[in-house]
């Protein structure tokens, strides 16, 4: 921090001390670094907590301006590659070391220990089958034959609606509007092609002027823009079943000899470890996540790339199939509902940038949405290599014994 930067957050720090500023004001008065250095000499002080690590960020704070409001510095989580693995994808194609940032201990080791077996098989394929973001705003209406004269109107005025939404975004295209009708509530749930966007600003941006078109046309009223059908950030069975964002899927025949040299274990032990655990195990917990560890693969390729971490909660609906096919492991793993971007959120803060660079898809495609299929491709990539690696673990009983040699 230089000496000005100090001064003036010393200075802000004593407006705020005295009542004439809010915390969330300082950058109307400084620059960003300087609030964010004010705001940590306060925290504190009110907390007694020193944040000399927490001031110690590698980027411009002024950089992070759309990502965050009162900032006092960065989080640090460490990251690492997998890698080189060889992805056969309809978007990504060749070998890519895979970025994660995680402070699990063995997880790395693991995913990297998986990658390695993808390529002793070859390499992996991968598929994006759909795609499109959604949000559902809820109406009311008075009762079930205004909520099927709201529903008919929408059959009718899907081209109202559509010019409407794509008015707000040069990107963006509506692709359905599909509603649901709950008593004198009706949801509209709203798909969009968002390209190389996660598209969640995007959408809700789009679908908020189909609602005025949908108010102004029909005795409905808009009671939220987002119902909770959409359904963001919450797990949710319609995403299972529905797709959001990018529904991904990613292979491997694995011959038996990598299996057991690789693995230390055989096809027919993964197979039935795979269908107890995955999916008699996930049935019995009526889970929403009939894999293993998805939600860590996904969860460090998010941080290492800018993707918003609450998402993780759809990002790890994913099912894990295993089976012996002609004395090999075949191993899939579908994610259903992974949200991924390559521009716009996150992924042009520095750092992030750099992970998305690591796997050569930062920003926008040609064709546009091309380098968010090939994100989503490589993180079902990374999280069929972890599926092998954790499943091959627990199957020859080395689970405990790798987090203890690793992870404490
Ligand atoms: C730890 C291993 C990989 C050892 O496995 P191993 O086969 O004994 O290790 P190895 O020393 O023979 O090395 C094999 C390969 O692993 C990789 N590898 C090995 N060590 C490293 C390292 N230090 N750094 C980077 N890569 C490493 C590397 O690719 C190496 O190949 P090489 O390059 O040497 O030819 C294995 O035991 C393993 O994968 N264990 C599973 C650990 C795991 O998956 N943890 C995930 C988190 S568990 C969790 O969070 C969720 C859970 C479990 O609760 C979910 C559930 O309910 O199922
Ligand atoms: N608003 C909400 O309810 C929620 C917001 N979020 C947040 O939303 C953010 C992500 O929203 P998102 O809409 O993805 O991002 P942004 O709001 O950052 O918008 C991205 C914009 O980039 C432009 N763009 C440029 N090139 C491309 C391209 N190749 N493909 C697509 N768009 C391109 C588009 O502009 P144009 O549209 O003009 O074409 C697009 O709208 C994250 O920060 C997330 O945390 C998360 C959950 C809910």
């Amino acid at each position: 921090m230089t000496d000005d930067t100090r001064a003036a957050a010393e200075e802000l720090a004593e407006r705020v001390r005295d009542g004439e500023l809010r915390l969330h004001e300082l950058e109307d008065h400084a620059d960003a670094d300087a609030a964010a250095a004010a705001r940590r000499l306060l925290v504190e002080e009110w907390s007694g907590a020193p944040l000399d690590s927490v001031g110690d960020y590698g980027f411009a704070a002024e950089d992070a301006d759309a990502n965050i409001e009162n900032m006092v510095g960065a989080v640090q989580v460490p990251m690492g590659v997998a890698g080189p693995v060889t992805v056969r994808g309809g978007s990504l194609d060749g070998e890519r070391y895979l970025p994660l940032a995680t402070t699990e201990g063995a997880l790395l080791a693991s995913v990297n220990r998986g990658c390695s077996v993808l390529d002793d098989a070859g390499g992996a394929n991968a598929r994006v089958l759909k795609s499109g973001m959604t949000r559902a705003p809820v109406f009311r209406v008075a009762d079930v034959i205004e909520a099927e004269a709201l529903v008919e109107w929408v059959r009718e005025n899907r081209e109202t609606l559509r010019e409407a939404a794509e008015e707000t975004t040069s990107h963006g295209e509506l692709s359905e509007v599909t509603p649901y009708v709950v008593g004198s509530s009706v949801y509209l749930r709203f798909r969009y092609d968002t390209k190389d966007a996660m598209g969640m600003n995007m959408a809700t941006i789009a679908t908020r002027a189909a609602c005025d078109v949908v108010e102004d046309e029909t005795d409905a009223s808009l009671v939220a823009l987002s119902g909770n059908l959409c359904s963001d950030k919450k797990p949710a069975a319609i995403n299972a079943i529905e797709g959001r964002g990018r529904s991904v899927t990613a292979d491997v025949t694995v011959p038996r000899e990598v299996v057991e040299e690789r693995l230390h274990t055989t096809p027919e032990a993964v197979a039935e470890l795979n269908t107890r655990k995955n999916l008699v195990g996930s049935a019995k917990a009526a889970s929403l996540g009939f894999n293993a560890h998805v939600a860590n693969v996904v969860a460090a390729m998010f941080l290492a790339t800018g993707q918003d971490a609450a998402q993780v909660v759809e990002g790890a609906n994913a099912i894990t199939t295993a089976e012996v096919r002609d004395g090999g492991l075949y191993v899939s793993v579908s994610l259903a509902s992974l949200e991924v971007g390559t521009v716009g959120g996150g992924t042009k803060l520095p750092t992030q940038a750099e992970g998305l660079d690591v796997l050569g898809v930062r920003g926008g495609g040609d064709p546009a949405g091309s380098n968010a299929d090939a994100l989503a491709e490589a993180i079902a990539v990374g999280s069929l290599a972890g599926e092998l690696s954790l499943l091959s673990a627990l199957a020859s009983r080395h689970l405990s014994s790798a987090h203890a040699e690793l992870g404490r």
